[in-house]
């Protein structure tokens, strides 16, 4: 199997590639979008409260046919409209026409009101009630965990990150953490070299190594991501990617390759400092300079 199940900290497991919704909007669309994945082979959905398609994810879900235990669903608890946790994880299922979901996730330690120990607490009685078989967290670092872990009954199971070439250096750690605390990593926007900062050094070294290996530079970065054991959460309305998401999976990258994209990962990391260093240091310097101006406008003796 190229894309194995993961093995969780409570016994059950998680399919380690997933098709996510956030981006797919609501009405036909999402739901011809998420049926276009499950037909592709994706059997793992991940949602969210503040995506606003749960509802369009079920029917996609109920429409597909497949079995219960076929499916792994992911969502979230996103505090979105002032929901507390409990009447959330209602809404979820409802929408999705489940009983339960595989895994349910705090979206974001910030949005977990009013804090995280008593949110987390509020996630383990989901699952003692049997709507989530799973419970984990997303964007937490490693203080928000620490936190969290100091008063946990019940471990979270995963964490659901940021995680691609060009944020690896700073989220090298965490994943250290995370495994050491048995808590599996999924990764999201994997793909961000080439999405939001295309033609950088990423863009190139995975290119590159695609052209080697006759495949395309997202499925790179999806090997590359499966490479260091985590979950890989990704998404496109393009059949052809899809399948291309999924024999990914079949890509063994030689730890040239790992280290290739990795090193154009930190200089792409050291650049994009040096570029907000310098905006920001222009900017300063812009209102320092307008604020001179007017003071000597005013007849303001500031020097
Ligand atoms: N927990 C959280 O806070 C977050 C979770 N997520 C989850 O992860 C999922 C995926 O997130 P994304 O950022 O969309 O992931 P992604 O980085 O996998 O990007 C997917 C996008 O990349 C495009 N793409 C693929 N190959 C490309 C290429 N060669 N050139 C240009 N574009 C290409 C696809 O068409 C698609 O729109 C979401 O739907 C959601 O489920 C995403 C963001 C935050
Ligand atoms: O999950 C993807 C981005 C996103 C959209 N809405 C929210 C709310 C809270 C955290 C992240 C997000």
């Amino acid at each position: 199997m190229p894309w194995d199940p993961i093995q969780l900290n409570d016994g059950t497991k998680i399919p380690s590639v997933a098709f996510g919704t956030w981006t797919l909007g609501n009405g036909q669309p999402a739901r011809d979008h998420v049926d276009q994945a499950l037909e592709t082979g994706f059997d793992h959905i991940d949602t969210a409260q503040a995506y606003r398609n749960e509802e369009e994810t079920g029917t996609a879900l109920q429409d597909s046919g497949l079995a219960r235990e076929d499916l792994y669903i992911t969502t979230k608890y996103s505090g979105r409209d002032g929901l507390d946790v409990n009447t959330s994880i209602h809404n979820s299922v409802k929408w999705l026409g489940v009983k339960y979901v595989d895994l349910y996730l705090v979206h974001h330690p910030r949005l977990a009101v009013p804090d995280i120990p008593t949110n987390w607490q509020q996630m383990e009685k989901v699952k003692a009630d049997g709507l989530a078989k799973s419970i984990g967290v997303s964007n937490f670092e490693i203080a928000d965990l620490e936190i969290l872990l100091a008063s946990a009954k019940v471990k979270p199971v995963a964490n659901q990150i940021l995680f691609h070439p060009y944020v690896w250096q700073r989220q090298a750690p965490l994943l250290e953490y995370c495994k050491k605390n048995g808590i599996v990593v999924e990764a999201y926007s994997a793909l961000t070299p080439l999405t939001r900062q295309p033609g950088g050094p990423v863009d190139k070294a995975a290119t590159q190594i695609a052209n080697r290996l006759s495949v395309k530079p997202e499925q790179v970065l999806l090997a590359w991501a499966k490479s260091k054991g985590v979950v890989v959460v990704t998404s496109s309305t393009k059949k052809e990617r899809l399948e291309g998401y999924l024999s990914a999976g079949d890509i063994e990258l030689s730890d040239d390759d790992i280290a290739a994209i990795e090193a154009a990962g930190a200089l792409g990391a050291r650049r994009n400092l040096v570029r907000t260093f310098l905006t920001r240091a222009i900017g300063l310097a812009l209102v320092g300079s307008l604020a001179l101006g007017a003071c000597s406008y005013l007849g303001i003796d500031v020097l």
